[in-house]
């Protein structure tokens, strides 16, 4: 399948690392002209065009927009002599798949709010599919994101929440383990060594979560021994409101002023 990444920056660049990495498929980007981008693509073996006229005339089976979400319509229109049959996979948070049908009527377009670990296959992807797309074009568009991570099936009102959520919480994350490391140098550990224990304990608490289904609450209550170490941390973190902070964060990204 020929596949191209439109908007090669931060998400697109993932995306195309992940499926660099698993693919059988033809990957490509477009990107406007930028040494970053070049090098990325000498370095991962991709295909790089720089005029939406380049793409139209490959005719990819596959288009996935990962453009900066404020001109990711303008930029689909561009597409606009795409052949019939290929998907619009969109990533830009908040673009709806109306805008996106208004300039590429004829082509089935979904929205997928992915996250930065799809670049080492093991993204969280929020998909919303439409009424339209179906059979064959459906399976390829599980087929492509399923080599990225995790797919999240839910209507298109709730990719807003899933994409807080999915993509992002690993900044959110990255914050945590960024004070986990200061915390951890402060105590004597070197900094890589802090990092690389940091991330081991982050992941592996993910997939223990992941694999069990346990809710958070119960695991947690498995590791706070009675009258042991981790209660007297967890009291620092309610006493602080770290749970509210972390409410009040997703709030915040999901638009409440
Ligand atoms: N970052 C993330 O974790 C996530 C991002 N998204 C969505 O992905 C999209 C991109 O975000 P992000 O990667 O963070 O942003 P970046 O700014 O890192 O990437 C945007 C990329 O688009 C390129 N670009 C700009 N104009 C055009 C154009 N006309 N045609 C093709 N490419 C163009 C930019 O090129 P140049 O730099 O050369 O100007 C840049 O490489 C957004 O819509 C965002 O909502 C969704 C989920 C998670
Ligand atoms: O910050 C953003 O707007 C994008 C969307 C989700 C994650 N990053």
């Amino acid at each position: 399948m020929k596949i191209t990444v439109v908007g090669v920056g931060s998400m697109g660049g993932a995306i195309i690392k992940g499926l660099a990495s698993s693919s059988a498929d033809e990957v490509s980007g477009l990107n406007p002209t930028n040494p970053r981008v070049s090098r990325l693509a000498d370095y991962l073996h991709f295909k790089l065009f720089t005029t939406a006229s380049e793409v139209v005339e490959y005719q990819p089976d596959v288009v996935i927009l990962t453009t900066p979400a404020n001109i990711t319509v303008a930029v689909a229109k561009e597409l606009d002599g795409l052949q019939p049959n290929t998907i619009i996979i969109s990533a830009a948070a908040g673009v709806r798949q109306y805008e996106l049908k208004a300039v590429l009527p004829n082509n089935p377009v979904v929205t997928i709010i992915p996250n930065t670990p799809v670049a080492v296959n093991a993204g969280t992807i929020g998909l919303a599919l439409s009424a339209d797309v179906t059979g064959a074009t459906r399976d390829n568009i599980i087929y492509v994101l399923n080599q990225l991570g995790d797919i999240i099936t839910v209507s298109e009102d709730q990719l807003d929440i899933v994409g807080v959520i999915g993509g992002c919480g690993p900044a959110f994350i990255d914050i945590f383990m960024d004070a986990m490391s200061d915390a951890a140098v402060k105590h004597g550990l070197d900094r890589q060594t802090a990092y690389q224990l940091i991330a081991s304990m982050v992941k592996g608490t993910g997939a223990l979560a992941y694999d069990t289904e346990k809710s958070p609450s119960a695991l947690r209550d498995e590791v706070t021994s009675p009258a042991g170490t981790t209660i007297k941390g967890v009291e620092v973190l309610e006493k602080h409101g770290f749970r509210f902070s972390v409410i009040d964060a997703v709030n915040k990204a999901n638009g409440e002023d």
